[in-house]
């Protein structure tokens, strides 16, 4: 089922036309990639998905609603759920602390005292921590954690407004090779199980051609290229002006690992 299309999204800076005519459509379960250059358009895109930047083109339809140009809330309230290249959450509360708050959020009950809020939605917060593998860690304070934890329990944050969509800037951001490799499968087990569509950028090779189930290549706000990790990787022109050799050897490196 298709969750989220885009028809023609098109934006322009001043004389920049970051995005143009851009076109793709995203089913529930499936994990897309957004990859390009430095400046190729891919947070102007995730932008007008989400609500940050009203597109002056083209169309964002979420399972059959049009949401073009709604602002961030209207388009969280829908099932948009996001995460951000540098994870948000609260350092001085808890682990369980953030993701309570979280839902309180969701529940519009943050005009309630604080004193109370760590009484709400303990369990809700639990279940949502197991989910993540961070349930054992519920009680210690956020900022004790490696930064690969932390981006697990932005996730519970992010799935405490119960989306049907994700958006991730550059989930792996700053972390170790190793915890990237745990928060992607994470993510990708999460998205299948669950039915959630993740729409996500990086530039991480190997997160991208690992996890993503298709990929679009964007280059100066335009795609060049469209398909699946294997698609993508065979395709000249994406190797001529994108991946080069590293991009190259990550791809052959994720289907070294899907073909055991
Ligand atoms: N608010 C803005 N005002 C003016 N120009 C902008 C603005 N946002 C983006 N641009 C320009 O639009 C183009 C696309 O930028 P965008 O940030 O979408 O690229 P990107 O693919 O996300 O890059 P990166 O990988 O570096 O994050 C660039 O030329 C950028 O300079």
């Amino acid at each position: 089922m298709t969750l989220l299309s885009a028809d023609g999204l098109t934006k322009r800076f001043g004389g920049v036309l970051a995005a143009k005519d851009v076109s793709f459509a995203l089913n529930a379960g499936e994990m897309l990639a957004i990859i390009g250059p430095n400046g190729a358009g891919k947070s102007t895109t995730f932008n007008m998905v989400g609500g940050q930047l009203k597109p002056d083109g083209g169309r964002v339809t979420l399972a059959g609603h049009d949401i073009t140009g709604m602002p961030p809330r209207e388009v969280c309230r829908l099932g948009v759920g996001r995460t951000f290249q540098v994870a948000q959450t609260f350092l001085s509360f808890s682990v369980l602390g953030n993701v309570q708050m979280a839902l309180i959020a969701h529940h519009g009950q943050t005009r309630r005292l604080l004193a109370e809020a760590s009484a709400m939605h303990r369990e809700a917060a639990l279940a949502l921590l197991d989910r993540v593998g961070m349930a054992a860690q519920a009680g210690r304070p956020i900022g004790e954690l490696a930064y690969g934890d932390v981006k697990r329990v932005e996730l519970a944050i992010a799935l405490a407004a119960a989306p049907r969509l994700l958006l991730m800037d550059e989930p792996t951001a700053g972390m170790a090779p190793a915890e990237r490799a745990s928060l992607m499968a994470l993510v990708s087990a999460i998205a299948q199980r669950e039915g959630i569509g993740v729409l996500f950028t990086e530039h991480d090779m190997d997160a991208v051609f690992a996890h993503a189930d298709r990929i679009l290549v964007l280059v100066r706000g335009e795609i060049i290229a469209r398909g699946t990790p294997e698609e993508v990787r065979a395709d000249p022109e994406v190797q001529r002006v994108y991946l080069g050799h590293s991009g190259t050897r990550a791809a052959a490196r994720a289907r070294r690992a899907a073909h055991g």
